[in-house]
């Protein structure tokens, strides 16, 4: 499993090795060693799977708050996804930018996501499936979320021209301006000491 930076430090990427041979291959993927051996502990508590049917279909910006907030390990197991991770943690260096990264079945890429940043993503094929981790319950009471067309942060879902598929919960989400600050980052430090 290749653990790597992106452009912000707090999110990886995570390609696992392809064991090929005349059957196909193996992989193994998910490591948690692989992750103890980039300092990072996280203990994923449930597993979550989305199915989108069309292409061009977003779900997100999605965060739950502290005390439940959730650090996610994403992947795409069928098809094709944009996937963004948004930082969200009040003083943080990189407040208000975001990683964006293609995950596919075929590249097999995936993203950790820590607590602190709200999560995304937009499908490019039908059919698309959407497995992730995440360490924390589903606490709908500490369920929120940022629009996914927000002007200030004008994030390029690669839609194509086509009209998105998107949950009535999420096209009445807040703009990136309305963000209460329930996540703080004293800078340098790691995503866990920013969940407050
Ligand atoms: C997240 C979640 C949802 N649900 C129920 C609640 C709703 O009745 C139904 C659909 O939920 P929602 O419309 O919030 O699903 P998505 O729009 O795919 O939201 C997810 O997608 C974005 C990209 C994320 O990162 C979050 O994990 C999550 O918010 O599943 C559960 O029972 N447990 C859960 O953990």
């Amino acid at each position: 499993m290749k653990v790597e930076t992106t452009e912000i430090p707090d999110v990886l990427l995570l390609t696992p090795k392809r064991f090929e041979d005349s059957r196909g291959y193996f992989a193994e993927t998910y490591s948690a060693r692989a992750l103890e051996d980039h300092g990072i502990q996280t203990r994923f508590i449930q597993d979550n799977m989305s199915y989108s049917e069309r292409a061009g279909t977003v779900r997100g910006l999605h965060y739950q708050a502290p005390p439940h907030a959730q650090t996610k390990l994403i992947r795409c197991t069928r098809g094709a996804i944009i996937d963004v991770a948004l930082d969200i943690r009040i003083g943080s260096p990189t407040y208000g930018r975001y990683v964006r990264h293609l995950l596919s079945a075929e590249n097999m890429c995936q993203l950790y996501i820590p607590a602190g940043f709200a999560h995304g993503f937009s499908t490019l094929s039908d059919n698309t499936e959407v497995h992730y981790k995440v360490d924390a319950r589903y606490a709908p009471e500490c369920e929120r979320g940022i629009a996914f067309d927000d002007g200030m942060l004008g994030i390029d879902w690669r839609l194509g021209g086509i009209s998105p598929a998107v949950s009535d919960k999420d096209r009445q989400l807040p703009g990136f301006e309305h963000l209460e600050p329930e996540f703080t980052c004293i800078a340098g430090s790691g995503a866990e000491a920013c969940a407050s």
